[in-house]
């Protein structure tokens, strides 16, 4: 994992050069006083040059500031390598979830992505900048001062090498710990952003429904969780801290007791006993702050490990190897025995033949649960068929590229989407390059124009979250102005379902008819007026298409249609619990 986190990194070797040059520079100058202090008594304070002792407290300083400046340095540099490395990583994580297919989202926890996306990749923040530098530098300077010991006596460097084995047996203890509990901790995390960002999201239903104790209590009991957990974290982690300085306090009475003797027996000199109790003071942060660096390690090893997960999610719905841009569409499209299921297990559609001609309005229509949507999410390859095939102008979609497919389909679904901008945006948003004209010219013919520039801030209006401040009918009218603006020859649109005010109506029935003209359609049809103005009426029912022809063909037909037409024309919408005689759903 290590390995993988240094190759995601990519650090520039010039810039990790100087940066490897700097800290050891702060470390030996770090190393530096004691060594002064132990020549300072035993040649100038012991032997009584006074005079001298001003250079003895200079070169203290002059290390000092350099030790500082090396470090500040080294730390920039690692921060600014890290930094770099992390908007990377950052931007390719959000590239391939982007890529991931459709499908991919239908049973993904958007919390639980976005903690990864954020929480995780600014737990490695720490571990690429902060964490690698002290590790090292800690690391540097534990040896140096194990070296000077040795040198200087090693009897004494001995007395100190007494408490390593209780130092290495305190972080390996911890490090077995600490990883699992982190790990534990991040889970517990995105459990706890994905229930705040389902009940944000709906929290509409929320409060309509009076959830808002019931959401509470969840979120409650999620919070409660982090603390336990956290606090499982904490325990681990809280003793490292008073056991070091225990263990170097432990260190330091070994060698006043040894050391003091051997002073007293004329062995080492009194400078060399206060050299080495300073080194044994000095060792105190580094060991401890190594500790805590084990814990950002285990963190970082915790938070990679979710991040590579998301790297290693394939989308299921990609370009063939030989995929070809599909050329200009001219609006052919033909399902041939196609067939799908979501779970492999349950058919949606079974043997669905349709042929729709260039320029020709097919509607769907169907009971809920028949099949339209995922009909139409097959052209958009949001997922793929199980079996048959489909081709737009003879091309079969698995063999184009999904983005040159995509970019020439129009489709607006019944959930607009409306994104928290302006609405000038909100229409540009499949082509941002459109200027202010050819905005306002698909507004209008969507009908919408005469609405926007009644706001008082006009196209410039900010439409809140999910275009919260529209209307359902302003909000497609809007998504028509989107896909006018990018002028597909074939459009697919879901019709809104929603009862709507005649003037309202009456305005989406005028989009609607601009946005289809000179275009093939396929729509799901919820209103007399778009069946009976299409070219073809496809009946669906348990996943097939039970009755095909023209408005006055069905009806002459005097099947299911022309009985749910009756009812449609009593109703005044389409009866979602029709039985078309297809059988019950396939599911
Ligand atoms: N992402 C999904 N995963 C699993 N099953 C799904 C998924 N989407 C839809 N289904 C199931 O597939 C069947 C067909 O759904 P679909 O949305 O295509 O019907 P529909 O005819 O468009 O219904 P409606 O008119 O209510 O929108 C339903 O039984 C539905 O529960």
């Amino acid at each position: 994992m290590l390995y993988k986190l240094w190759k995601l990194a990519r650090p520039s070797p010039v810039l990790l050069l100087l940066t490897g040059f700097l800290i050891i520079l702060s470390a030996v100058s770090g190393l530096a006083s004691p060594w002064i202090i132990r020549y300072a008594v035993d040649n100038l304070i012991l032997t009584g040059r006074v005079h001298l002792l001003w250079m003895a407290a200079m070169a203290i300083i002059v290390f000092s500031l350099l030790q500082t400046g090396c470090t500040f340095a080294a730390r920039y540099l690692a921060e600014y390598m890290g930094q770099s490395s992390l908007l990377d990583l950052r931007n390719k994580l959000y590239r391939h979830l982007n890529q991931l297919s459709f499908s991919f989202y239908d049973s993904a926890r958007t919390g639980d992505i976005m903690s990864r996306l954020t929480v995780d990749t600014n737990i490695l923040n720490n571990f690429f900048g902060f964490a690698a530098i002290n590790i090292v530098t800690n690391s540097l300077t534990i040896l140096g001062i194990i070296i000077v010991l040795f040198y200087w006596n090693w009897q004494l460097g001995l007395a100190f090498l007494l408490i390593t084995p209780a130092v290495v047996h305190g972080i390996n203890t911890h490090a077995g710990k600490v990883q699992p509990a982190f790990s534990r901790l991040h889970r517990q995390l995105g459990k706890m952003t994905n229930i705040l960002e389902e009940s944000l999201t709906g929290i509409g239903l929320v409060k309509l429904t009076g959830s808002e104790a019931y959401e509470l209590e969840k979120f409650e009991q999620q919070n409660r969780e982090y603390l336990l957990t956290t606090m499982s974290v904490l325990k681990i982690s809280s003793l490292w801290q008073p056991y070091v300085q225990f263990l170097t306090t432990l260190g330091i009475a070994v060698a006043m007791w040894s050391g003091g003797r051997a002073v007293i027996e004329g062995s080492i000199t009194t400078g060399v006993l206060i050299g080495f109790i300073t080194y044994m003071g000095m060792l105190v942060r580094p060991i401890r702050q190594t500790g805590r660096m084990v814990n950002v390690v285990a963190r970082s090893l915790a938070a990679g490990q979710r991040i590579f997960e998301v790297l290693n999610w394939e989308p299921d719905i990609k370009d063939a190897p030989d995929a070809y841009p599909l050329p200009p569409v001219k609006g052919h499209v033909c399902y041939e025995n196609v067939s799908f299921s979501y779970d492999g297990k349950n058919q949606i559609l079974e043997e669905i033949n349709l042929t729709v001609e260039p320029g020709q309005m097919v509607a769907l229509v169907g009971p809920t649960g028949a099949g339209k949507t995922t009909l139409i999410h097959l052209i958009d390859r949001f997922y793929d068929p199980v079996g048959g095939s489909i081709k737009i102008d003879g091309h079969d979609l698995k063999r184009v590229t999904l983005e040159s497919l995509r970019r020439q389909l129009g489709i607006v679904l019944q959930d607009t989407f409306i994104f928290n901008t302006t609405i000038r945006e909100n229409i540009a948003y499949g082509k941002p390059s459109a200027t202010n004209d050819e905005v306002e010219r698909a507004a209008r013919l969507a009908q919408i124009h005469d609405f926007i520039i009644s706001l008082p801030m006009g196209y410039d209006t900010a439409v809140g979250t999910r275009g919260m401040t529209l209307s359902g009918g302003e909000r497609q009218r809007i998504a028509f102005a989107r896909v006018l603006l990018t002028n597909p020859r074939l459009l697919i649109l879901d019709e809104a379902t929603s009862e709507l005010d005649a003037q309202t109506e009456a305005a989406l029935h005028k989009a609607i008819h601009e946005v289809i003209k000179n275009r093939t359609v396929i729509i799901i049809a919820h209103r007399l007026w778009t069946i009976q103005n299409a070219d073809k009426i496809l009946v669906l029912s348990g996943g097939r298409i039970v009755e095909s022809g023209s408005h006055q063909e069905l009806l002459r037909l005097d099947g299911n249609y022309s009985r749910f037409y009756d009812l449609f024309l009593q109703n005044k919408k389409l009866p979602d619990n029709f039985d078309f005689g297809g059988g019950s759903q396939a599911k």
